[in-house]
């Protein structure tokens, strides 16, 4: 099928990897796609022609799962959220679905092993880790375009296991089931898959049909991993419901070197701020690389597009410019003004002024002797570097540390009167990790 330059293959039973891809997008006629396509959320959708129509006629519902696998989401799942953000800004009602009945069970998708097993307790208190930062994007309430958060457990738990096998185990067959990614993948790497987890892409397209019957949701959002999940409760809701329903994936996003959106060396990008701070957060953003600018402003920020391709086209040291400012709109979007602003500055301060690479600032106090205020270089490690005073005082005679750029002499005193008057801050380097610490 080809159309206004929409390439949109029908056909669900076709290989899940390259089917319903769309490609060469021109015009929408519903602002929802227009902005999803302009920006770059678009990777694969059921009927992107069907689903176009039907979000230009009036308002639809969508929805997108998260699992409670841990107490804070992280910057993959930010192309997740900023899809519910630019549904309801274009005048439609999302749904979030906290997955408390599916993380029982566990999504193999693209899972070497299988997950770790939570208890009820885990899983409880990683919901209510994950839930606050919806606040940030969405408008909660009653109203036609308010958002709204279910929980999966709640339907999913309430079926015995013969009901829900009569119910909906009909309408799957192992035959197809074995050829979902999720499924086939673990299955051609000899890597055990339990039937547990086997059960999974039933209970999210359970899920599906159940929003479609309870609140008339006719969309599920999410990342091209998801496809299979995606497609089986697209079937399922056709068949069951009698009713339209879409699928549609983002692209699964790597950085222009390669690594998969989200994860550092140190781990995930979290976006709460009790796992990773505001300031680091904003870094993150600010060591973008300068092929990504352009990309990330479109899916991570709500700025204009306009604005977006004049500052991806700036080019050399001006460039750094733009990724401040995409910075900026992520930090904002994530954790508010006031955090974005307080980030930015601290970085300017630091970052800047003495050219380094800091990934992360922490505060200590003086303290104060009989003739002058100083502190110890172990002191200053130890806080640096999340070390006991033991170990700081080991890595400094092992010359595993420098404080502004020198191995310290372990009998030193570091004055206030010595400290940078720009920074009023230390310098700390161990190994690839530079940390300013802030003697206030
Ligand atoms: N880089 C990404 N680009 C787009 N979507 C992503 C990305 N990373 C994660 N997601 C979305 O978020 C969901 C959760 O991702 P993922 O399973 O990788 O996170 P996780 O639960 O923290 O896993 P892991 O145990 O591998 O760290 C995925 O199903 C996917 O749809
Ligand atoms: N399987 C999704 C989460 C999810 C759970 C239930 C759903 O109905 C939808 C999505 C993931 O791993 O990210």
């Amino acid at each position: 099928m080809e159309k206004r330059g929409l390439r949109v293959r029908r056909n669900l039973h076709a290989n899940p990897r390259d089917s319903n891809i769309v490609r060469d997008m021109t015009s929408f006629k519903s602002d929802f796609l227009n902005v999803l396509s302009e920006r770059g959320f678009i990777h694969q959708c059921t009927d992107a022609e069907a689903l176009d129509t039907l979000a230009s006629a009036g308002p639809i519902t969508g929805y997108i799962g998260y699992d409670a696998t841990a107490s804070s989401l992280h910057a993959g799942h930010l192309v997740q959220i900023m899809l519910l953000y630019w549904l309801q800004k274009t005048g439609n009602k999302p749904i979030v679905l906290m997955g408390g009945g599916t993380t029982k069970v566990g999504d193999p998708t693209f899972k070497d092993t299988q997950r770790p097993l939570l208890t009820d307790e885990q899983i409880q208190s990683n919901m209510n880790g994950i839930k606050s930062v919806f606040n940030s994007f969405l408008t909660f309430g009653d109203g036609a375009t308010d958002a709204i958060m279910v929980n999966n457990d709640d339907w999913l738990s309430g079926f015995g296991y013969i009901e829900f096998l009569r119910t909906f185990g009909t309408h799957f067959t192992i035959n197809r089931m074995l050829t979902f990614d999720s499924v086939k993948l673990r299955l051609e790497r000899e890597q055990p898959m339990t039937f547990l987890e086997f059960n999974y892409m039933l209970m999210q397209a359970v899920d599906f049909r159940e929003l479609n019957s309870t609140y008339n949701c006719v969309l599920q959002m999410g990342g091209s991993d998801q496809w299979g999940n995606i497609v089986n409760g697209v079937e399922l809701t056709r068949r069951l419901n009698q009713k339209a329903a879409f699928g549609l994936t983002t692209p699964l996003l790597t950085t222009a070197s390669g690594a998969k959106m989200g994860k550092t060396v140190g781990g995930a990008v979290w976006l709460n701020a009790d796992a990773l701070s505001p300031y680091d957060y904003w870094q993150y953003w600010r060591n973008t690389e300068d092929a990504d600018v352009g990309k990330f402003m479109r899916l991570f920020t709500d700025l204009p597009m306009d604005e977006i391709r004049r500052l991806e086209a700036l080019q050399g040291a001006e460039i750094n410019e733009a990724k401040k400012i995409l910075a900026d709109a992520a930090t904002r979007m994530v954790h508010g003004e006031a955090a974005a602003a307080t980030a930015r500055d601290t970085a300017q301060k630091a970052f800047e002024q003495g050219t380094r690479l800091v990934s992360n600032v922490v505060e200590m106090d003086w303290q104060q002797g009989q003739e002058f205020t100083y502190r110890t270089p172990e002191a200053l490690a130890a806080k640096a570097f999340n070390l006991s005073i033991k170990d700081a005082k080991r890595s400094i005679a092992n010359n595993e540390i420098k404080i502004n750029g020198e191995h310290p002499a372990t009998d030193k005193l570091y004055k206030r009167s010595e400290v940078n008057a720009e920074d009023a801050a230390f310098v700390l380097q161990r190994g690839k990790k530079t940390v300013l610490v802030k003697p206030v």
